[in-house]
């Protein structure tokens, strides 16, 4: 899990088997690796000690100095394309169209199944099948290919409208609170998230906000410490809020460009602990009557359909501005994404292509339509 920490020297790190430049998202990839490569933070040691700090607190600040004179290299980044062709996606429309078609019914019949199987949602496939159905009774398509350039363009625009990147540049500290169910990969993506905000040349303060699981908090401070990243931390069992409240005073106090904080993996059913984000909220209102700048909700891509509900739940309990798609290479469908675009218009900021740090991409929806399409026929 913790691979993409493990420093490379440069020889290693350069791509062994890169895939070929061939579409938008390939391009994007390259572009963001070369932004990736961090840029040395101050040392934790020389700023300012806050005024009220717990024992807790300063310890988690001792374990950073070290880590934060030398940034990890970054690692060499896959395409889109490659982290996604195994979804059932990708796979399916790929059996479909290397068969080259005939654009019949059974045919739209068979695309339309493909997508409500890939997790798309059936309203969606529905419609989008019809759009296609009445263009191909025009004979508007020459052939298979034609058809699936068509459904690219179709996906990419029912995308397009939640590609809204996350800027974290307008608030000091802005405050980034993570949430959503048991295991979906929060922490990981806040280690994720704090290497690549390093990258960019910002201070990060994590929250070790996930106070019911005793683990959690290492896990957290092991990312910390990989990243040169302080953690603020008071054990477990300690008031979510309170750690993240505390998180808060001192971010400020020392001019921290980004807090992330993380909570506890909870069943979107569980009232009390939906309840526990809410007071988070009120609690932060008290220091910024704005945080948090940030509440992104992290969505495992293997949960299918299921995915809604979460969403729906975390909207009451807390108001999610923004997802987090993780997951979505392996065994993922991808369909999901469609279905959680066309049902809220959330901004999805950030889909997880993987373990590693560089798997965190920016959400890109020409490039995510293109790694589910066959490279075959439409964008080959
Ligand atoms: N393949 C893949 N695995 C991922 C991705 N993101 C996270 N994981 C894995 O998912 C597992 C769970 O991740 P965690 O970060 O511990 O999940 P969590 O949501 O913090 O879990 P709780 O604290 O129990 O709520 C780990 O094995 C991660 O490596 C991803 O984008 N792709």
């Amino acid at each position: 899990m913790l691979k993409f920490w493990k420093r490379k020297k440069p020889a290693d790190a350069a791509p062994a088997q890169e895939a070929p430049v061939e579409t938008a998202a390939d391009a994007d990839a390259a572009t963001e690796a070369a932004a990736q490569v961090p840029a040395p933070e101050p040392s934790a040691q020389a700023e300012p000690e806050p005024a009220a700090e717990s024992a807790a607190v300063a310890d988690s600040f001792a374990t950073a100095p070290e880590a934060a004179a030398e940034p990890p290299a970054p690692p060499a980044k896959r395409s889109w394309r490659e982290r996604l062709s195994g979804s059932g996606f990708a796979r399916g429309l790929s059996s479909l169209f290397t068969r080259n078609p005939a654009l019949d019914d059974a045919f739209l019949d068979e695309l339309e199944t493909c997508l409500i199987t890939a997790d798309v949602g059936v309203a969606a496939a529905t419609e989008l099948i019809e759009k296609l159905r009445k263009r191909v009774d025009r004979r508007e398509f020459a052939d298979a290919r034609a058809l699936l350039a068509a459904l690219r363009t179709e996906l990419v625009q029912q995308l397009q409208p939640v590609e809204k990147p996350l800027d974290v540049g307008g608030r000091r500290p802005f405050v980034l609170l993570m949430v959503g169910v048991n295991g979906v990969g929060k922490t990981t993506t806040i280690g994720k998230l704090a290497h690549r905000f390093r990258g960019e040349g910002r201070s990060v303060l994590l929250a070790a906000g996930d106070t019911f699981r005793a683990a959690a908090v290492e896990q957290l401070r092991t990312w910390g410490d990989r990243n040169g990243v302080p953690v603020i931390a008071q054990g477990s069992g300690a008031d979510s809020a309170s750690v993240i409240f505390d998180a808060l005073q001192t971010a400020r106090s020392r001019g921290t460009d980004v807090l992330i904080a993380d909570t506890a993996g909870r069943l979107h059913t569980q009232s009390g602990l939906m309840d526990e984000l809410a007071k988070i909220r009120r609690v932060l209102g008290k220091l910024d009557a704005d945080a948090p700048h940030e509440a992104l909700l992290v969505i495992d891509g293997t949960t299918g359909q299921n995915a809604i509900s979460q969403v729906r739940q975390f909207q009451q309990a807390i108001g999610v501005s923004g997802l987090v798609v993780t997951k979505l290479d392996g065994t993922a469908k991808g369909g999901v994404v469609f279905a959680l675009a066309r049902e809220f218009g959330l901004p999805i900021r950030y889909v997880g292509l993987g373990e590693s740090a560089e798997d965190l991409r920016a959400f890109d929806a020409a490039a995510f339509v293109d790694g589910l399409l066959p490279a075959a026929l439409g964008n080959g």
